[in-house]
């Protein structure tokens, strides 16, 4: 049995690592009556949101009504479950008839259609007449609308103090012996993903007589050997057929090999048969949505076909020699752990303000872009100017573009693009960004900004010719250019692309 069920637990109490807000949400239950307002409890995967959600409903004598955005049920349930009139019922504890209505991935109802839009959530949510719990990780990825009629508690990481007494009760339940370090070995890798780390705990303990820092290491090891021979198998050994086998070696589920694949076909595929080979991601991607969409696992098996045996038959080339493969990049760090993600939050509202659109939207649609664009900070003018448009820091430029943060290259960035924001040459509104060219190169000329050659065309061009080159995509080997001069005499951003 899963660990996770088994140890999920049962009341508040056990709830671990956030204790204020486990307060809180014993708070709003109780006084649930006088306020009446649901609440939306948030914070990343696998810090017990869900089972508070459920813990409370077991302290408060409630039964549970539980939804999910990807429920075909839609939001006409929701209202029959919440908007009923407390009927009468003979129910131990709480009211007569009352139920916690537990509404999970909170954040993504926008993706179905059955839900009637975020308006209607928003909606049967306020006049609801049944305590409401929105579980949801993305805060920002719920309309403003539904946040500001709700209570908000967040879950934050669960710290490493308090996942490792919950690590040792379970070992002591399932008679495992271990090493105190083995368990804070664990509580550090996973970073406060209280799941992760149960789960981690599992796949060691089952291995192993006496779990000791050494098996979680290697144990880790074999997970990541693993992916490595087989994006070996995938991307240069194998048929169609041999690569589907060999990703049933691999102990990664279909989104995360994806992203493997994603980030490192391009590293030995080029031209017509990275195309190709893209087209078949693309399709597993689609698969995998439907599997979000509908919670139908069978359909994991396109998803896995289209991104092994097609991504292996596209290959038109024999391929050889050593391939440095990492893991995947970008993507792969959003959201992973909570420093990351506030760091790019922080980034995402300062591109919403500047820009004008969500904050979700910049998160997902222009920060990829940006990161892209200004990858290991290569093309130099053009990060310092992204820098200074949106005033980040060391941390910041680090995050977007993937160089160190403590490397002479960023600080220098960081530098000038104080300097350039001091001078006034990027106080335009609109595409400053795209359009600070030569006000950059006026700056290190200590020139006067010009401000009339802004023109919105510019970005425009840039942004075409930027899709056009492939550099960003086959960065195999990184060789840092970072002591070219910044007053090198580029005229177009693309040309630093
Ligand atoms: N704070 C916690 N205290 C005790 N156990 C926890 C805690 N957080 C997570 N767990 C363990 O992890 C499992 C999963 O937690 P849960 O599903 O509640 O997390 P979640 O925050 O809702 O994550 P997700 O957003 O991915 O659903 C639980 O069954 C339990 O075993």
């Amino acid at each position: 049995m899963d660990w996770t069920e088994k140890y999920r637990p049962t009341t508040l109490s056990e709830v671990r690592g956030n204790n204020k807000a486990r307060d809180k949400l014993e708070e709003w239950a109780e006084t649930w009556d006088g306020h009446r307002d649901a609440v939306i409890v948030h914070g990343s995967p696998g810090v017990g949101k869900t089972s508070a959600a459920h813990a409370l409903a077991g302290d408060m004598g409630w039964p549970v009504m539980e939804l999910n955005a990807s429920d075909s049920r839609g939001a006409d349930v929701i209202e029959r479950i919440a908007g009923e009139a407390s009927k009468s019922g003979t129910l131990t504890g709480g009211e007569a008839g009352r139920r916690l209505v537990i509404l999970d991935e909170a954040d993504n109802f926008h993706g179905n259609a059955d839900y009637g839009g975020s308006a209607e959530v928003t909606r049967v949510v306020k006049d609801a007449n049944q305590p409401i719990v929105l579980v949801a990780n993305e805060f920002y990825d719920m309309s403003q609308s539904l946040r500001n009629s709700c209570e908000t508690i967040e879950f934050r990481d669960v710290s490493k103090r308090s996942i490792v007494p919950v690590l040792r009760d379970i070992c002591r339940r399932e008679d495992v012996e271990f090493e105190e370090e083995a368990l804070e070995k664990i509580a550090e890798d996973t970073s406060g993903d209280l799941r992760s780390a149960v789960n981690d705990l599992q796949a060691v303990a089952e291995e192993a007589e006496r779990l000791t820092v050494e098996d979680v290491v290697t144990g880790q090891r074999d997970t990541t050997e693993g992916i490595f021979d087989f994006l070996d198998a995938l991307i240069k050994e194998e048929d169609a057929e041999g690569a589907l086998r060999a990703s049933y070696d691999v102990d990664e589920n279909p989104d995360e090999m994806l992203n493997w694949i994603e980030d490192n076909v391009p590293k030995d595929y080029a031209g017509g048969e990275l195309a190709d080979a893209y087209e078949f991601l693309a399709n597993a991607d689609r698969w995998l949505g439907r599997v979000r969409a509908t919670q139908d696992y069978s359909y994991w098996r396109y998803a896995t076909d289209n991104m092994t045996a097609g991504v292996a038959a596209s290959r038109r080339e024999p391929k050889g020699g050593w391939t440095r493969y990492g893991p995947p990049s970008y993507w792969s760090k959003l959201g992973r752990t909570k420093g990351t993600r506030n760091t790019r939050d922080a980034i995402a509202e300062r591109i919403a303000e500047r820009e004008g659109t969500s904050v979700a939207t910049a998160r997902r649609e222009i920060l990829p872009f940006l990161s892209a664009m200004t990858h290991h900070c290569k093309n130099r003018d053009l990060t310092v100017r992204m820098a200074a448009v949106y005033e980040l820091d060391e941390k910041e430029v680090s995050f977007v573009t993937g160089s160190g943060k403590d490397t002479n290259k960023v600080e220098s960035i960081v530098e000038e693009a104080e300097e350039l924001r001091t001078e006034e040459t990027v106080e335009h509104s609109g595409s400053a960004f795209f359009d600070a060219g030569d006000g950059a190169e006026n700056a290190n000329d200590g020139d006067e900004p010009d401000a009339t050659d802004s023109s919105g065309d510019d970005g425009q061009e840039t942004l075409a010719a930027a899709g056009s080159t492939d550099d960003a995509t086959t960065a195999e080997s990184e060789p840092d250019t970072d002591d070219a001069e910044p007053d090198d005499d580029q005229s177009g951003l693309s040309d630093f692309m």
